[in-house]
């Protein structure tokens, strides 16, 4: 087709409240019952084939109910991850050949196709496997999942139109190519949404991907990739690997083909992957792209001006929504102490206590399970240290049980070290430190260098003047900052993600500064009339 075409306006999915009585809360009670009475062969796709993996298998359980086993997976083999390699390079000359609209629309269908029909699946997928309560399946699984796929055309389509200047006589255009290679996608597991984007992501700018996903959230992966396939994407564009990975990364980061990684997942996990890439340098054919989003320690941080009510609120959703599983989640605070003694302590903690954690597909529940055994284990270690630790006082929660499923308590320290592991080390669940402040100056300090970490904070202040002059001083805290809320929620194309330090390479899922680490753009200088002779004119 000849045109010169616009896509459609991206808007964000608005959010469905799932409330007693509503049509959406009784048609994702009857999917979730249906997923969770099937036992699911959770195979890989390796060039538009499913198989399973050849290794060695695991079981993919409900963490708030570890004996419901609601599918198996392999982790996948060496052999594996080479069939992955070459489906992905006989796929690469079609897909990236393709105009962006074709390859646009089959991720424009399966944004629609995720805000209606799949939008059940993906969200009971998620609650099942990953223990997320509705409201929070809904905000990730469907609404940003969609997001990401209909902002990423919108953007992808701007990057597209950025085009040099031209001087008279010539034409000069930027061809935006894909990388020459292929894409390693990594995703973790507490965001369908995220697994979803970073494979898609690539796979619009015309490359093509293997990805690996968490074996926790793998049956919402195994339902993305379906829903994929529904939409129309090829054979081979995307090409999913099960297990833990250690294979795949045995293959994929010796492999000249190489063209990037798009991780997101833990700052120990980046970094070997960062080093393994660095000590194979020399292999590859081009210079891979390294893109990882990784961990947080997020404050809030609050003046003796801030609302105590807003405050409360921010840091109990902030710390303890999915257990305190999001990278963004609160998990240190700085409060002043006048407003901590005139109320804060008691509120924070009473509103604490009353949180109920359960069996997520009772949509009573406010929270679920952590992830697994090991995130049972260290969050165990974590209080049982707290409890014995003279500067440390537990206000709320501080137990754990597993017998039935992975529960850990939501928590509330207050803490008077600050210097204390509660406030440098990611625990990556639902334990909030407090620090009760006399000398502002001497926090901003502490939020700002306490941790290696600068993903997310947030600053509450009624006071205008104390909220810029601290959002100056943290200015290289964050990489995402929230003045008076919560530091969790990012919506796509309202608040681009992510941050710096040991937090990540801060690209920004979900806008254009993310695409344009997938493109390599070639740059064409036409001149219309050549010059014909050799001379200059000061020559003469
Ligand atoms: N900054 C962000 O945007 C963001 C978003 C979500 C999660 N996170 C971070 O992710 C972490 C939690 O997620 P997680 O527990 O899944 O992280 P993780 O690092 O344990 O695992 C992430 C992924 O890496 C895989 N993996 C691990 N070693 C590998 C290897 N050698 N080769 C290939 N794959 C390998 C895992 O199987 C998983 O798929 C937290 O640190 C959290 O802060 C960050
Ligand atoms: N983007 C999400 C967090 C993703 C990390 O887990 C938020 O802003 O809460």
């Amino acid at each position: 087709m000849d045109a010169v075409l616009t896509v459609p306006e991206a808007h964000n999915e608005p959010v469905l409240s799932y409330a007693p009585g509503t049509a959406e809360r009784g048609s994702l009670e009857r999917r979730l019952a249906e997923l969770a009475g099937e036992r699911a062969e959770l195979t890989m796709t390796i060039g538009g084939r499913t198989r399973m993996g050849g290794g060695a298998p695991a079981d993919v359980v409900q963490p708030h109910r570890h004996a419901h086993v609601l599918g198996v997976t392999r982790h996948a083999t060496r052999a594996d991850a080479l069939d992955a390699v070459a489906a992905a390079g006989e796929a690469a000359p079609g897909w990236r050949d393709l105009s962006y609209e074709a390859r646009a629309s089959i991720f424009l269908k399966a944004a629609d196709l995720a805000a209606g029909p799949w939008r059940d699946t993906l969200n009971a997928a998620t609650m099942l496997g990953q223990s997320k309560t509705a409201i929070q399946a809904e905000i990730d699984a469907a609404c940003e999942l969609i997001d990401f796929l209909r902002f990423n055309v919108h953007f992808g389509r701007k990057l597209l139109a950025e085009q040099p200047a031209s001087a008279p006589g010539t034409w000069n255009r930027l061809d935006h190519r894909p990388l020459e290679g292929f894409v390693y996608a990594i995703t973790p597991f507490n965001f369908t949404a995220i697994a979803a984007n970073l494979p898609t992501a690539p796979a619009l700018m015309g490359n093509t991907v293997i990805w690996k996903p968490s074996v926790t959230q793998q049956l919402a992966a195994h339902h993305t990739m379906r829903l994929l396939e529904a939409a129309g994407l090829p054979p081979g564009v995307i090409n999913m690997v099960t297990g833990d990975g250690l294979a795949v990364s045995d293959v994929a980061l010796a492999h000249p083909d190489l063209a990037g990684i798009h991780f997101t997942g833990s700052t120990r996990v980046f970094q070997h992957l960062w080093a393994t890439v660095g000590a194979n340098l020399g292999t590859y054919r081009s210079y891979p792209r390294l893109v990882g989003e990784t961990g947080g320690k997020d404050f809030i941080l609050a003046h003796p001006s801030a609302d105590p009510a807003a405050l409360a609120t921010a840091m109990v959703r902030g710390a303890f929504e999915y257990q305190g599983q999001k990278c963004s989640a609160a998990s240190r605070a700085y409060v002043p102490r006048s407003l901590w003694a005139a109320g804060l302590r008691d509120r924070v903690a009473a509103e604490t206590e009353a949180l109920s954690y359960g069996d997520v597909t009772d949509l009573k529940h406010f929270g679920g399970a952590v992830i697994d055994a090991r995130a049972f284990a260290r969050h165990a270690a974590a209080l049982d240290r707290i409890k014995a630790a003279p500067s440390c006082t537990v206000l709320a929660g501080g137990t754990y049980d597993d017998e039935v499923g992975y529960f850990v308590r939501p928590t509330v320290v207050e803490c008077t070290d600050p210097a204390d592991e509660l406030f440098t080390t990611e625990y990556f669940g639902p334990i909030l430190a407090v620090y009760v402040y006399d000398d502002l100056d001497e926090v901003v300090r502490q939020a700002d260098a306490a941790s290696p970490y600068a993903l997310t904070g947030a600053i509450f202040a009624r006071d205008r003047g104390a909220l810029e002059d601290l959002g100056r001083r943290l200015r290289f805290a964050a990489g995402n900052l929230y003045l008076n809320d919560k530091p969790t929620g990012a919506v796509v194309g309202q608040q681009p993600f992510g941050g710096g330090r040991a937090s990540g390479t801060n690209d920004k899922a979900g806008s254009w500064h993310n695409l344009v680490r997938w493109t390599s753009p070639r740059t064409i200088k036409e001149t219309f009339a050549p010059p014909t002779s050799v001379a200059y004119p000061h020559m003469r």
